[in-house]
Parts: structure tokens; sequence; C-alpha cells
């Protein structure tokens, strides 16, 4: 018999765990590194992860530590799921610790401020590992919903597809289904750039406006994501697949998304810092709309949605005037 799958998960919180349950359920051992000695004893001991997952039996290959060296040693795959903002500094402090042929994979859905880096570009900096051993999981994976064993389908990118094929291998169960793909640049822009959509449709939502701006919001938000993806190198193939649209139609439409949750307590009336307050957990579009604007200018690309939704949230912007400005663009073909 052939040993199990050694894989760490760096993250405790929602997705870490949850995605970390996939990979036990699939046959990995798994170990997860947090933080916080009681919430990795309550991991071990009582097997829950009352912050993140309550009421969550996890697994018995599943186990965590907060020793970064026990989780890394002898990982096949080196799990990231952390806030976007804090994957610099934190891998810095973890890269002399992984193991020499690890996979490093993404769980991450941000841009990083600043850089306007994609995490996997991130990951490859201060790594110096090769981008053929980079891999990325994303799609319309709501971390509860897949706690809750219910079916779903997910994207796992390398630009290695053989790698992409082994993570595959690693991550799949009868509830868990990934699909590979080697256009990691359109995997993680499709991530990314749905929360911020997510954000605006939550913002109509607040606002109590209904499903034609909804499905108006999402569609075009996938038009100016395409766009960005398309001057950025991805196949714009993607975009229509679970990484774009996918992952929009869940994020849009859940009120477990923290992303939608958030736009909706501002569309409400709620200011920034009311709204921060009320949000427990990472809503990574809050950040990254201010990157992902950055990228669109670097590369020359109109994204009115990207632009009202920073107008909003960092430029206090009230929604009523924002939406009038989108409103009352020039007219223009569906298709240019
Ligand atoms: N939750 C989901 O449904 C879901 C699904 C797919 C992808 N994602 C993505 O996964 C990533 C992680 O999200 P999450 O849902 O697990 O977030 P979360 O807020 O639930 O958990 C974040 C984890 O990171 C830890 N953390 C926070 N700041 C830190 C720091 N400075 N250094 C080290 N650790 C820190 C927290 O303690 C927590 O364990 C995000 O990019 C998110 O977009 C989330
Ligand atoms: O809760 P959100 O808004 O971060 O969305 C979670 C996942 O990305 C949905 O696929």
């Amino acid at each position: 018999m052939t040993n199990p799958v050694k894989v760490a998960v760096f993250g405790t919180g929602s997705w870490g765990t949850a995605f970390g349950m996939v990979l036990a359920d699939a046959g990995c051992d798994v170990t997860l590194w947090g933080r916080r000695a009681e919430l990795a004893d309550a991991v071990n001991s009582s097997r829950v992860n009352p912050d993140y997952l309550p009421g969550v039996e996890l697994p018995q290959n599943l186990g965590a530590t907060t020793d970064p060296a026990k989780a890394a040693a002898g990982a096949d795959f080196t799990v990231l799921a952390v806030p976007s903002q804090t994957l610099r500094t934190n891998l810095a402090a973890w890269a002399p610790l992984l193991a020499p042929d690890t996979v490093l994979v993404s769980l991450m859905k941000g841009v990083e401020l600043g850089s306007a880096m994609r995490m996997s570009e991130v990951i490859e900096d201060v790594t110096k590992v090769a981008a053929d051993r980079v891999a990325v999981v994303t799609g319309p994976n709501l971390a509860r919903e897949i706690a809750a064993r219910q079916p779903a389908a997910a994207v796992v990118a390398c630009r290695d597809e053989s790698i992409a094929q082994r993570l595959q291998t690693a991550c799949h169960t009868p509830y868990f289904r990934p699909y590979t793909n080697t256009d990691v640049v359109g995997c993680e822009l499709g991530g990314a750039v749905k929360n911020v959509i997510g954000l605006a449709v939550g913002i109509a939502d607040g606002m109590g406006l209904g499903d034609n701006t909804k499905g108006s919001l999402i569609t075009r938000g996938l038009a100016e994501t395409t766009r960005l993806g398309l001057a950025m190198g991805a196949d714009p193939l993607t975009f229509s697949g679970l990484a774009g649209l996918g992952d929009l139609v869940a994020t849009c439409s859940s009120p477990l998304s923290r992303n939608h949750t958030f736009g909706t307590n501002l569309g409400k009336g709620m200011t920034l810092e009311e709204t921060i307050a009320v949000t427990k957990q990472t809503a990574e579009g809050v950040k990254s709309c201010e990157s992902v604007l950055e990228l669109a200018r670097r590369h020359g690309v109109d994204m009115p949605i990207t632009e009202t939704v920073v107008g909003i949230v960092h430029e206090g912007t009230p929604p009523v005037v924002a939406l009038k400005e989108l409103m009352s663009r020039s007219a223009k073909p569906e298709r240019r």
C-alpha cells in the first residue's frame, strides 16, 4: 500500500478548514496550521473548529498545529488559505520550512495592494518556486456548503497539467468535483474580480433593487472581468466556466457570501466602519477592488462596475449617486 498524500494547510479559517476536510475525505493526511493554540487543540481533541465552522465534525485524518515547521514537513501539497493581503509576510516566514518538492496551492481570491500581483505571483516572488509548481483552487465553493458536503464543482489550475491532475486526484470526493485547467491567470482573476462584483450586487440588494439589476451586474461584471483577462493573457473561455460565471452566480446569490453581505450592509446605509465592525471574516473584495482597478488602469481596460465599487467603498460616494453615474455612461454596443 502506498503512503497517503500529505498536505499542509496554512490557515484555519472557513475555507482552509473546509478544504482541509475535502482533502481528508479524499484520503489525504492533512495538517492545518493556525495561529491560536486553543483552536488547534479544539481541532485535535474535539474535532471541531468552533470559530469558523461551528457544528461541523472534522475527519480523524485532519489535525492541527501552531508549529509551521511541523505542518510543512514532508508535505506533497502546501495549501495557502490566509487573507490575501497577509500572504507575503506570512509566506516569507514559512518559505525556509517548505518541503523541497512541495506543490504550492493558493485558495485565495485576492490581488495584492500596491504590487497588484495575483496570489500565485506573490508565491513565486517570495519562494522563488517555478510557476509550474504553483497551483490554484477556485470556483463556486462557499465554505459552509462544502463543509456540509453539499455537491459542488471546482477548478484546479496549474501551468503544468500533470500537477493539476495530481491535485485533482488529491481533492476529488463524492461531493467535490474538481476540473483541471492550465489558465492560472484567468482562474485567479475570475476569483478575485467576482468578489468585487459580489460587493456591487450586495449593494444593489441592500438598496432594495431587484433581479433585473442583479442579472445586469452579473453579466456586465463578467464582461469587464473578461476584458481584463484578455488584456492579461487569460483564455476568455475560462470566464464562462466555474472560475468565472460559476463563482459569480454563487457569490452574487448567496447570503453566505461575505462579499455579498458586506455590500448589502453598505447598500442599506451602514458606513464602511460600521460594516467592517460587523464583518467577522475576510471579505477580499473590499481591499482587492482597489488593486483590480489598478490592474485595469495598467492594462488600459475599462471596468466601470469595479470603479463604482471603489467609489462607494473607499471614496465615500453614496450608492444612489454612484448608481446614477454608472447608468448615465454613454451608450455602447454590447460587444466591442
Ligand atoms: N470562505 C469561503 O467560502 C471561501 C471559499 C473560497 C475561497 N475563499 C478564499 O480563501 C481565502 C481565505 O478565506 P477564509 O474564508 O478562510 O477566511 P477567514 O476569514 O474565514 O479565515 C482567515 C484565516 O486567516 C487567519 N488570519 C487572519 N489574519 C492573519 C494574519 N495576518 N496572519 C496569519 N493568519 C491570519 C485567520 O485567523 C483565519 O484563520 C480568501 O482569499 C477567500 O477569498 C474563501
Ligand atoms: O464568502 P465570499 O464572498 O468570500 O465567497 C466565498 C467563495 O469565494 C465563493 O466561491
